[in-house]
């Protein structure tokens, strides 16, 4: 088990409280007539504003522990807290972003990024008095991603990075507290990934919310977070907690160094012992 690490606080005197906590949640399924066991045993701490990653095999998990942080899917065994209180259903101060960026067709792309603040609360109350201040909003942040020229296009008129980066300032409009990637550059090209990797990462070091990754490449996971657990195989706990210590922001020209070599590495060892 891994245990949480506490950091200091503004004032530097008392720990604060993490704004995630896992505490011995536990994961099944039906299976059959039996329940398997999905996920043994995890504890952890995430702090507000830290970014981490979850990499591990294959069925150990992973979106499982996103859909259990959105609060779509509560968990049942132990406990997993928001502020502190139990997560039992869908948090509003969540953004999330998918392998498959699902925009609807029938909108234009900044309609499409606009699309929480019309469902969630408190913007939706206010969504047509504020309409023209939430536009702006909307477009500082197409602006952000290299989309200012392309708001008025249709998804189907944009290319696969595209979509994804009008994904990505969808799910933080609504300025969420914590944002939750799964695979969100699986099916993109290297170099195209590499490019969302910086532009996520200044995505989120603007936005100040928590992010959690699912991905299946090391290198990713490196770059882009504080800290990365490596998950065992089925049924799944932490086997590894790496610290990346990098600099940020972080550039494509880090991913030449030894350091991001050596941090890419420990955690290949470490996936290859399960
Ligand atoms: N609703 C469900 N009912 C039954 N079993 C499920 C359900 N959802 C997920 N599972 C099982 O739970 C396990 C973990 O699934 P999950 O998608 O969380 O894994 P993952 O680590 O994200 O996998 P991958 O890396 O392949 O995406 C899998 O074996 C899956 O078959």
């Amino acid at each position: 088990m891994v245990q949480p690490v506490a950091t200091a606080s503004a004032e530097g005197t008392q720990p604060s409280r993490p704004l995630l906590e896992f505490d011995r949640i536990g994961l099944e399924y039906p299976f059959g007539d039996t329940m398997r066991t999905i996920i043994q045993e995890v504890s952890l701490d995430i702090q507000a504003g830290e970014f981490v990653s979850f990499v591990g095999p294959s069925g150990c998990g992973k979106t499982s522990i996103l859909r259990m942080v959105s609060g779509l899917s509560p968990t049942k065994i132990g406990e997993l807290r928001c502020h502190g209180q139990p997560v039992v259903k869908p948090l509003k101060n969540v953004g999330i972003a998918f392998q498959n960026p699902v925009l609807l067709p029938w909108r234009r792309t900044i309609d499409n990024v606009l699309l929480p603040l019309e469902v969630v609360h408190p913007y939706k109350r206010d969504f047509k008095v504020n309409h023209q201040h939430y536009v702006e909003m909307a477009q500082k942040l197409l602006s952000a991603v290299g989309l200012k020229d392309f708001q008025q296009q249709f998804p189907w008129q944009l290319s696969g990075g595209m979509r994804q980066r009008a994904s990505l300032c969808r799910s933080l409009i609504h300025k969420p507290e914590i944002l939750l990637l799964d695979e969100p550059f699986g099916a993109l090209d290297a170099f195209t990934r590499e490019e969302m990797w910086v532009m996520l990462q200044n995505l989120w070091m603007e936005a100040q919310c928590i992010g959690i990754l699912i991905t299946h490449d090391l290198r990713e996971s490196v770059f882009l977070s504080d800290t990365v657990y490596v998950m065992s195989p089925r049924p799944s706990e932490i086997a590894f907690k790496l610290h990346i210590d990098l600099p940020r922001p972080r550039t494509l020209e880090m991913c030449l160094s030894d350091d991001f070599a050596h941090l890419a590495a420990e955690l290949r060892r470490h996936i290859h012992k399960n």
